[in-house]
């Protein structure tokens, strides 16, 4: 089984669960396109990741695996930050409300192709933002959809709330992908 992704967190939850995965990031354009809602976006990114893998010659025969997350709030789409700044603008964004973290997941086994999106919502408590700035320079945000990471030492003090998968949040669902795996 090739896993689509780099990943830390999908690359842990993979082999934690048992699968014996070759890892093979994909690079591919993760642009939005106009008026794509972030449910589209993720299952869609998911498929071109997991399409780009399919179709190298050293993955014949295997099952492909790819994943993309990313956070909504007020129909904005927070992926990762591209700065501190940035960063810093997600979190206020963030605090005191409801979001959702939708993971899209791509799976390709020779001719069959089944991808999902799941949401997971998460409310943060308010943040201050001397909370904010001592997070951000923790370095702990910059590689994650919408700035935190809820499983990292920083990231799980701000959440009030989750009602949905967490693993779904830190970046795989992985109780899904594992019955879809098994109904292939
Ligand atoms: C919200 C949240 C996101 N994340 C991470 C999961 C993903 O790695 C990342 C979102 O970026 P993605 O673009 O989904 O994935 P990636 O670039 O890390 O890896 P690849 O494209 O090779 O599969 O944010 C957390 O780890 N914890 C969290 O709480």
């Amino acid at each position: 089984m090739i896993l689509a992704s780099q990943s830390p967190r999908r690359i842990e939850l993979m082999r934690e669960a048992g699968y014996d995965i070759q890892i093979i990031p994909a690079d591919i354009d993760e642009t939005p396109r106009a008026g794509e809602s972030p449910f589209e976006l993720v299952e869609r990114l998911a498929c071109a990741k997991a399409a780009a893998i399919a179709a190298l010659p050293l993955a014949a025969s295997q099952i492909v695996v790819a994943a993309d997350t990313i956070v909504a709030i007020d129909n904005k789409k927070l992926g990762k930050p591209h700065d501190t700044n940035e960063a810093c603008a997600m979190l206020r964004d963030l605090s005191g409300r409801t979001h959702q973290v939708a993971t899209g997941v791509c799976i390709i086994s020779g001719d069959t192709r089944r991808s999902f999106v799941e949401v997971t919502d998460v409310t943060f408590y308010e943040l201050s933002n001397a909370e904010i700035e001592a997070y951000v320079a923790s370095g702990e945000p910059m590689d994650k959809a919408g700035a935190y990471g809820i499983q990292g030492v920083g990231g799980r003090m701000l959440v009030r709330a989750i009602n949905g998968d967490f693993y779904n949040v830190v970046g795989l669902p992985i109780a899904r992908v594992k019955r879809a795996l098994d109904a292939l």
